[in-house]
């Protein structure tokens, strides 16, 4: 899909600043400008599309996505609604709902969360209670907890949605199932009966997302709007499970993948504005007898920012590779292998949070590196990362992810230690986890990580054993040494990061010439090296690291950082960010800040007049003592 294309469409750009919209307006704007951009973009998924060609899809769509500042209210039809249908769908289901659903006949989206729950799924409280008499669904909210609370697009702007409720059976419970459900009629858009729809109000970010919420009275649909591929009712009420109830969690596997390569697009964004605005930002005079430096010469300044471009790359390359285990092990569901679902499930569980972690940090400390004028709602950073902290949250909560990865990695190491074989990403958990001296090599490092994760892996199965033989349930167990099964999560998903990152930009390296391959490598060598600083207690403890080899290191470190300094500009422009899709006073190409700044300046609507009314009514007669 040509951006050039989008870009150009009349309209979608925005006259005046959203900041400068109501809540109500901003929400308008968005769809009016969603309507524009689906009107071009006509984006399909055809499922006979490549894994490359579905991956450049998605990572195009997320990066065009990024004209609007807060996302658009349709982003839960792309990225969840119809992967639901995909994923959970019967072929017929599939072959009548993916027509229209693509055709933009209608617009959908997920509504799983509830006002009283979000993580523990199986807690939800919506009900679908199937009655044979009708061969019908009755969809009810008992309590006010039950409402659904959150899914974007949902207040105003979907007419269907994929609702995931607790099915009953003659009275019996069957676990949470996906269910397709027009909630507004076609042709008015009202809601329908029985439905109550409403938006949540305002939020951090995402402001023109639509997140809603819905209620049931009753509410009834037929049986074939079940979505049938993993579990049936059949006419008479019969319950046919599925292979592994846990397949009906398959969207927010795949979401999970989706939004690593999001951060990796997230921080480019961000990072790209922060840099750009460095090179053109002259402060200060350490030389007393020459002009004000670039700030980007400060070495301080550096070390913010040039973190935040081989993290990128780093996670862009995490999310290629994760992209390819997810559409092989998509492929093997079909076919009924599920014995790589696990696994999945568990990168899922490690990548996301440290994506969304890392990005978060690194885009808010964009913004601090850009001083005053970062902080100004045009430069873009404050929204980017309103909408990069969201995914902290969303898709499972980072925390709960955390601890999920951890069951894996617990699971994989008491294995381990009764003999069974280790494999794939876990495989490295059989190696040799004593350190005899260290080796500050790229490769080495990287052994050290995985070192470090084997240590916090076996200590904390040595903890929760210790918790167990004391007398505790192995659930308080767990949760007394949550903190440190997080930790050992963390470091599972450190080592996979970095090797990953190295290895797979060690494929490329032969085909790039080699001034790239030198600058793409010194990101490689500064990434590496920036995280065994940061970690450098793990390394003390676990990697044999003494002071002199922290002492290299460091000297290490800032010479990458005078290595990449040149290269730097270049490196943020090889994002390719149109200055339309930046949307930023401080990132556009020709490095126009002040005037820009001042463009955006004079379009709040305060500087229409020189005097506001409010002197002659308040101020005036306040300042007169008349008031
Ligand atoms: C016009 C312009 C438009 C432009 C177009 C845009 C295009 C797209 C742009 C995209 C941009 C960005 C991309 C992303 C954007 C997406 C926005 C999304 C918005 C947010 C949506 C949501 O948040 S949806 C709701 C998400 N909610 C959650 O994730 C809930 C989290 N909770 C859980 O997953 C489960 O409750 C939990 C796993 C925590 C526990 O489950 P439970 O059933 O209790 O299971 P356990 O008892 O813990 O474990 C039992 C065993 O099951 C295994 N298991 C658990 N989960 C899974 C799984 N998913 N897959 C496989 N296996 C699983 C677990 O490992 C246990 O196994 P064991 O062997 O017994 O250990
Ligand atoms: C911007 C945004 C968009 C969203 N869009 C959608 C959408 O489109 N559709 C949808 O269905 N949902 C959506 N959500 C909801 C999102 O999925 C939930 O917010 C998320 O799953 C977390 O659930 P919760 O909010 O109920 O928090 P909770 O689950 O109540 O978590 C609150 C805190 O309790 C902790 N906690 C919870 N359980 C455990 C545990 N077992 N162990 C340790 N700590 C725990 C968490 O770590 C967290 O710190 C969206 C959320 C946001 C912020």
């Amino acid at each position: 899909m040509d951006e050039q294309k989008v870009l150009s469409i009349k309209g979608l750009l925005d006259d005046t600043p959203e900041e400068y919209l109501s809540h109500k307006e901003k929400y308008e704007n968005s769809i009016r400008k969603s309507v524009l951009f689906y009107k071009t973009l006509h984006s399909t998924e055809d499922e006979n599309m490549s894994v490359d060609e579905k991956t450049k899809l998605n990572f195009r769509n997320i990066v065009t996505s990024a004209i609007f500042k807060d996302n658009s209210p349709f982003m839960l039809h792309n990225s969840m609604f119809i992967p639901t249908i995909m994923g959970q769908g019967t072929d017929e289901q599939r072959e009548y709902w993916m027509k229209r659903a693509k055709n933009m006949e209608i617009i959908g989206t997920y509504a799983q969360t509830e006002l009283g729950h979000g993580t523990f799924i199986r807690g939800l409280e919506t009900q679908a209670t199937y009655d044979p008499d009708t061969e019908e669904f009755v969809l009810h909210s008992p309590v006010l907890s039950s409402y659904k609370w959150w899914p974007g697009g949902l207040a105003h702007t979907a007419n269907y949605c994929i609702v995931m409720a607790r099915l009953y059976i003659k009275g019996k419970s069957h676990g949470i199932h996906p269910f397709m459900v027009q909630i507004r009629d076609e042709e008015t858009h009202m809601p329908l009966p029985g439905i109550k729809l409403g938006e949540i109000g305002a939020k951090l970010g995402f402001n023109t997302v639509n997140n809603g919420f819905l209620g049931f009275e009753n509410h009834r649909i037929s049986r074939d709007r079940m979505l049938m591929k993993n579990a049936q009712v059949l006419k008479d009420g019969t319950f046919v499970a599925g292979s592994n109830s846990k397949l009906t969690y398959g969207t927010m596997v795949y979401v999970r993948v989706l939004i690593v390569s999001n951060m990796a697009n997230m921080l480019a964004k961000a990072v790209t504005i922060a840099l750009r605005y460095s090179a053109i930002r002259r402060q200060s005079q350490p030389k007393p007898d020459e002009p004000e430096p670039q700030i980007l010469d400060y070495v301080t300044q550096q070390h913010k920012l040039f973190i935040a471009i081989a993290s990128s790359h780093a996670f862009y390359m995490n999310a290629m590779w994760l992209w390819e285990i997810y559409y092989s092990v998509s492929l093997q569901l079909a076919s009924g292998k599920l014995d790589n679902l696990p696994e999945l499930h568990a990168l899922a569980c490690c990548l996301k949070p440290l994506s969304t972690i890392d990005a978060t940090a690194m885009i808010e400390k964009c913004r601090l590196a850009c001083g005053g004028h970062g902080y100004m709602l045009s430069a873009n950073l404050a929204q980017t990362y309103g909408l990069a902290t969201a995914a902290y949250t969303y898709e499972g909560e980072n925390t709960v992810l955390l601890l999920q990865a951890a069951r894996s990695l617990v699971k994989a190491w008491v294995g381990h230690v009764k003999g069974r074989p280790l494999k794939g990403t876990m495989a490295y958990l059989a190696g040799d986890s004593t350190v005899k001296a260290w080796d500050g090599s790229i490769d080495g490092i990287i052994q050290s990580f995985k070192v470090v994760a084997i240590r916090k892996i076996s200590s904390v199965v040595k903890i929760l054993q210790d918790y167990e033989k004391s007398g505790l349930s192995p659930e308080d167990a767990w949760n007394k040494a949550s903190v440190f099964l997080t930790a050992a999560s963390e470091a599972h998903g450190r080592a996979v990061l970095l090797s990953v990152y190295k290895s797979e930009m060690d494929k490329r390296a032969a085909v790039l010439s080699p001034p790239l391959r030198k600058v793409l490598l010194q990101l490689v060598d500064l990434y590496v090296t920036y995280w065994a600083l940061e970690k450098v207690g793990d390394m003390l403890l676990y990697a044999s690291i003494t002071d002199k080899d922290v002492d290299e290191l460091q000297r290490r470190y800032i010479e990458l950082l005078a290595a990449i300094r040149p290269n730097a500009v270049g490196l943020v422009d090889a994002f390719d960010f149109r200055d339309e899709i930046l949307n930023s006073t401080l990132g556009a190409y020709d490095g126009r800040a002040y005037e820009r700044l001042m463009e955006e300046a004079m379009k709040s609507p305060l500087n229409a007049e020189p005097v506001n009314q409010t002197f002659h009514k308040y101020l005036k007669p306040f300042m007169r003592g008349k008031l």
